[in-house]
């Protein structure tokens, strides 16, 4: 796993715009071969969601042949709800960028059959031949997607009940009443997650603080023991190409060690990565080896 970390959100956004523009320029996708990206709503993705946007604008980037698979959605909130996340994305993102609308994918919380709904949606994942690039975002208590503590980590996409913490969250979204926020969702599960090939995090701001150090300086903890351990995010360890991306708000609760640490990996890194590229324009390695440093 690997953890980058940037000033504040908009950096933030920057660094995870800038790094799923060149994934999706390198891997040149076609009507036939489309690049299939997961994708999160809730507030920190929003500098991300921005600077794709202008990437777009600037025709540095183009979503024709992109496919994507949100990661959640509310049950019985209307489609056209200004909070649903139907209308967050394409708020957001989608009605700014040059994606069909056929190509975006999001589960349907008002379903008639809310479980064949949650089985489509795994089939059409496979359908595409499985996420490429998983982009999400976390809850403070560490639930990825709706993923809330206790999920398992063979979990599939399904309905699950919102944690009282979670409803409490959200309730800013719905001018801070905590009966209008809705008590389900559909979610992908944390194996829907970590069976993509690549998964990108996004986690700013300090309230993230506690559920960042949970996840990264303890091991796999998803589920409540005697000390209260419960953050979902910690799965992510389990995944052999994961990367966080964090603002330094969000570190506050990490020990300086650990900040050193990754920070010495992405300057390492960063020279591989700049050895690697020459030897590439030499023609001396292949593309796939310039990716096999986690
Ligand atoms: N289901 C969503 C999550 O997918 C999201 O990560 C979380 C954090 O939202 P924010 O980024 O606004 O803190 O909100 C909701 O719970």
């Amino acid at each position: 796993m690997r953890l980058i970390i940037r000033e504040d959100a908009p950096a933030v956004g920057d660094y995870i715009a800038n790094y799923i523009c060149k994934r999706i320029n390198d891997f040149a996708p076609t009507a036939t071969r489309p690049f299939v990206l997961g994708l999160p709503t809730g507030s920190s993705p929003i500098p991300t969601y921005k600077a794709l946007i202008t990437m777009v604008k600037e025709k540095r980037l183009s979503f024709k042949h992109v496919v994507t698979f949100n990661m959640d959605e509310y049950v019985a909130l209307p489609r056209d709800h200004p909070e649903s996340y139907h209308t967050f994305m394409f708020r957001e993102f989608f009605s700014h960028i040059d994606i069909p609308p056929s190509q975006v994918n999001i589960l349907d919380g008002n379903a008639v059959d809310l479980i064949a709904e949650c089985k489509a949606y795994e089939q059409r994942i496979k359908q595409f031949g499985g996420i490429e690039l998983f982009l999400g975002g976390i809850g403070e208590d560490g639930h990825i997607a709706f993923n809330e503590p206790g999920s398992s980590l063979a979990s599939r996409t399904r309905i699950k009940t919102l944690a009282y913490d979670t409803i409490l969250a959200n309730a800013r979204f719905f001018n801070n009443d905590i009966s209008a926020v809705p008590r389900m969702a559909l979610t992908v599960g944390v194996a829907t997650v970590l069976d993509a090939r690549e998964v990108v995090v996004v986690v700013t701001g300090q309230r993230k603080a506690l559920a960042l150090s949970k996840a990264i300086e303890e091991g796999v903890n998803h589920l409540f023991t005697v000390t209260c351990l419960k953050w979902t995010l910690s799965a992510l360890q389990l995944h052999p190409w994961a990367l966080i991306v964090t603002d330094e708000d969000a570190t506050a609760e990490l020990h300086v060690k650990t900040v050193k640490y990754f920070k010495s990996i992405e300057r390492v890194q960063d020279e591989v990565e700049r050895t690697q590229s020459e030897l590439k324009a030499k023609g001396k390695v292949t593309g796939e080896q310039v990716g096999s440093l986690e």
